[in-house]
This record gives structure tokens, C-alpha cells and sequence, in this order.
């Protein structure tokens, strides 16, 4: 029989490289050879990250690069230059890394299956070209994806301008009636804080999520019974989350940017049980230095012991207070990234200051810990929504007038947390839910399975 070779391609950006990596982990353990495709400047940062012992080939994972089209140099964070570049050059670098692979390999080796980012829909239309199947991998809520598949509708009927995305007026929107109503102001393209992003952004939402269409599979990463109301409106999709490393695998890649410094869980074992709070706010949000102030004041007078997950990027590098680090140094930990899952699930961790991102959403609540929720852009509003007004499992940090969430706001609100009982209940409920769903013959676990075999069973048709 066929080998089954996946080439699997993330968008470029943290948080879509590391759930396709899990996926890509699952499927090599499951016969699949996979060829994981980076942009080149995600490729070295990925490369370097890697444990010392880790060799990806013996994994079946080989990393592989193209070019995402932007001129060297280009500034890390420019976002819609980087979307534009995407569309307009990786196509073509695809279809070439295919022909390549393919026309230097035996039969059993050539790519016979391609694993898109829906983000990245354009490789769907690729691979049909190439009469390869495709499976659609969605990285994000099905919620947002729901919103996504009725752009074309709100244009049509005049709720969005088809230019930009932005709403013609402010209106509350209900695509499910058992989902909270939504007000256009929290559509995702519209809180980027930019109007060319905005732009590039909505522009390339449209056109991806045309261009999935043709695609054999639809897999996203979450769990049916937390998002059950928007499975109707997204016909096909299996939710496969969520997508975890598994605990026991020291071999697994985890498409980390930087390195994680495990030093932290020696710490968390000595801190009592449920006393920490972690505070981590992904790869892209910044807090300007006076919100990093706020927040480490806010920390050191909380008498919490604390683990806080500071990215080289995510704020100044002098924006700590004076004289803090060495004032909270007996009862915290800061690291620039954090092994989190492994954090989220140690005892110790009494809570998750987070930005819900959807990885981390996804991670927290499949460990249990209750949310102290910072949202900074795009989904992160929604997934705030899940965790406080559908799921329970949180509680949300309110701005000042003058755009900041204050000290007092932040102690109030991590003291309430710690003493909810009901919060704390909820978590581990879903906790529970998350875990049937990724045991065997879980409802996540058996979409996996029936993927594989349906991948599997396509290749042997004529
Ligand atoms: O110290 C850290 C901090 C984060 N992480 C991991 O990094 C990932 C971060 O992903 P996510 O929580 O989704 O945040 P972003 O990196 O901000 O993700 C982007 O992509 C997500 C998925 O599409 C969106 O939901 C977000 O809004 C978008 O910012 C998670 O797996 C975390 O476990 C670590 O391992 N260590």
C-alpha cells in the first residue's frame, strides 16, 4: 500500500505553526510521514528552538522552507505587508517545493496529501491543481469561522462594506440562536488597531475561505460539546482539539519560536498546591510600558506567588518598576517563554491571566484552570466571551477611562477568581469534557481516526 506523505503548511505566525505541529506529531505516530513547510524566517527560529537531542527526521517530521515573498529585513510585525506577499508569491513556491519533492522521489514517497491552514486556503486551490487531496485545517473558534462563512452574505445585504469589512453601522449580529449575540464592533478584521492591516486582513479572509472550499477534509481544533451550536453552520468540519503534546513524549516538536525555559516547574513543585498565577499573553500581544507597570504593581501587591511569561517583545525592556524583580524575587518566576502546557498542568497553578489566544483558550480549559482574561486583538474578544459568558470558566479585567487596566482592577478581580468556587467547579467540568473527548473513542479522537482511515482509504482508490 501507498505511504501516506503529508505536506503540512501553517500560516506563518506562533500560534497556527504550533497547533498544525501537534497534528503533525499525532499523524507521524500514526504512520504518516509528514513535510512541514515554514516560511524561511519562521524555519531558523523554529530550527533553533528545537531540544538539543531532537532529530526531527527520526520523528518522520522533516522541517522544510520557502520563501513567504517579502524582501529581507522586512519588519517582523508587519502584517499586511506580510498577507499581501503571501498570496501574491507562495502559491508558486509551493507548486515548485511539490514538483520538487515529487519529481525526486519513488512512488511511495511522493507528497500525497496536503494539510492547509485555512489561513493559507489559497494551498487547497494548489493542491487541486495538482491532484493531491486536501484537508482544511481551521486554527482558531469555530464561532470565527461561523462569522467568516457569512462575510459574503453581510456584503451582499449591506451589513459590511465589501472594500474594507468595516460595518456600515454598529448592530448586534446572531448567527446561531444558541449563541450570544454579537456586536459588529467585535468582528475580528475591524480590532487589528489598523487600517491597512485591516484591509490586507479582510481581503485575505475572503479569499480563503473561497478558495478551501474544494478541499476532501475539513479538521479544526476544538471540541464539538463546547462549540455544538456552530457545528450546523459549518458543514463537514471535525473538530479534532484539543490538540495537545502528549505529557509521556519528550521527542515531540512543538513549532515553538523561542526556546522554553523548563526551569519554571522545578519551581512550581515547591509552591502549594493552587497558589500560582501564571500570566501569559501569547506571540503577538504588546502592553505598552505603562499597562507592564500597572500589572507587575498590580502583582506584587496581590501576595500570590506568580509565573509570568515575558516575551522579549511583549513590552520595553525598562518597563519594569523599580526595584520589583528583586522585591518579588522570593515568590516568583519570570521566564521569556513558558513550557505551558506543562505549567497550566501542574498542580500548583492556581489560575491564567491570559489573552485567549486560541491555543491557550484551548489549553486552559483542557487542564482546568480558571481564566483572568486580557483580550489584546482580533478573536481574542470571542474567545473572552466563551470563557466568561458561555463556558463560566472566567472573569474579564475592565478597562479604566484612560485605557488601562489599573492595579486595583487586577488584584480585585484575581482575588474574586481564587475564591469562586462555582468558576473553579466549571473549569474542571470541562476539564473532564476535553479529556473524554481526546481519550479513545472520544468524539475528537474518533474524527482523528476516521481522517486517517479516509486519507488512507482515498490513496488505495484508483
Ligand atoms: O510562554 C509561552 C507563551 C505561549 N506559549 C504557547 O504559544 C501558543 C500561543 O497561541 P495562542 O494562545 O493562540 O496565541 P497567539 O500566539 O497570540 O495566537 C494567534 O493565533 C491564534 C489561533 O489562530 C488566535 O486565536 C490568536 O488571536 C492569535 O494572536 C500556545 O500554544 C501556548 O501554549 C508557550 O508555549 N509559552
Amino acid at each position: 500500500m501507498k505511504k501516506i506523505h503529508a505536506l503540512v503548511l501553517p500560516f506563518p505566525a506562533q500560534g497556527h505553526v504550533i497547533p498544525l505541529m501537534k497534528l503533525s506529531n499525532y499523524l507521524s505516530e500514526h504512520g504518516f510521514k509528514i513535510t512541514f513547510v515554514n516560511t524561511e524566517s519562521n524555519h531558523e527560529t523554529v530550527v533553533a528552538s528545537l531540544p538539543k537531542q531532537s532529530n526531527s527526521k527520526e520523528n518522520g517530521i522533516r522541517l522544510v522552507s520557502i520563501p513567504d515573498g517579502r524582501d529581507p529585513g522586512a519588519g517582523e510585525r508587519d502584517f499586511a505587508h506580510l498577507l499581501d506577499s503571501i498570496s501574491a508569491s507562495m502559491p508558486n513556491y509551493l507548486e515548485v517545493l511539490i514538483r520538487e519533492i515529487n519529481e525526486s522521489s519513488d512512488d511511495d514517497d511522493k507528497i500525497t496529501c496536503v494539510i492547509a491552514d485555512e489561513n493559507m486556503g489559497w494551498a487547497v486551490k494548489v493542491a487541486k491543481k495538482m491532484k493531491i487531496p486536501a484537508a482544511a485545517f481551521w486554527t482558531a473558534s469555530v464561532w470565527l469561522r461561523t462569522v467568516h462563512l457569512h462575510l459574503e452574505q453581510m456584503i451582499e445585504t449591506g451589513i459590511l462594506d465589501s472594500e474594507e469589512g468595516v460595518p456600515t453601522q454598529q448592530q448586534m449580529m446572531q448567527f446561531s440562536p444558541d449563541m450570544p449575540a454579537m456586536n459588529t464592533d467585535m468582528f475580528p478584521w475591524t480590532l487589528t488597531g489598523d487600517s491597512i492591516l485591516q484591509k490586507s486582513f479582510f481581503r485575505s479572509i475572503r479569499s480563503n475561505t473561497q478558495d478551501i472550499k474544494d478541499a476532501d477534509w475539513f479538521l479544526c481544533n476544538s471540541v464539538y460539546e463546547l462549540e455544538k451550536p456552530n457545528f450546523p453552520l459549518n458543514k463537514n468540519l471535525l473538530p479534532v482539539g484539543p490538540l495537545l503534546l502528549a505529557a509521556d513524549q519528550q521527542e515531540q516538536l512543538s513549532g515553538n519560536f523561542l526556546a522554553e525555559d523548563s526551569t519554571c516547574l522545578s519551581w512550581l513543585d515547591q509552591q502549594p498546591a493552587r497558589s500560582v498565577i501564571y500570566l501569559a499573553f501569547g506571540s503577538t500581544t504588546i502592553l505598552n510600558k505603562h499597562q507592564f507597570h500597572e500589572l507587575a504593581l498590580g502583582l506584587e501587591q496581590t501576595s500570590q506567588p506568580f509565573l509570568w511569561a515575558v516575551r522579549p517583545s511583549l513590552t520595553d525592556i525598562d518597563a519594569y518598576p523599580d526595584g520589583f524583580q528583586a522585591r518579588v524575587a522570593n515568590r516568583s518566576r519570570i521566564v521569556g517563554w513558558a513550557p505551558q502546557q506543562k505549567v497550566l498542568a501542574h498542580p500548583s497553578i492556581a489560575c491564567f491571566v491570559a489573552h485567549c489566544g486560541w491555543n491557550s483558550t484551548m489549553e486552559g480549559v483542557a487542564m482546568g484552570v480558571p481564566f483572568l482574561c486580557w483580550p489584546y486583538f482580533v478573536d481574542q474578544f470571542l474567545n473572552q466571551s466563551y470563557i466568561c459568558d458561555v463556558w463560566k470558566v472566567g472573569l474579564r479585567l475592565n478597562k479604566n477611562d484612560g485605557g488601562i487596566i489599573s492595579k486595583e482592577e487586577f488584584i480585585n478581580k484575581v482575588m474574586a477568581l481564587l475564591a469562586d468556587e462555582m468558576i473553579r467547579a466549571r473549569a474542571l467540568e470541562l476539564k473532564d469534557i476535553s479529556k473524554k473527548n481526546v481519550s479513545e473513542g472520544g468524539s475528537s479522537m474518533t474524527n482523528l481516526t476516521n481522517f486517517i482511515e479516509s486519507v488512507k482509504s482515498k490513496l488505495q482508490r484508483p
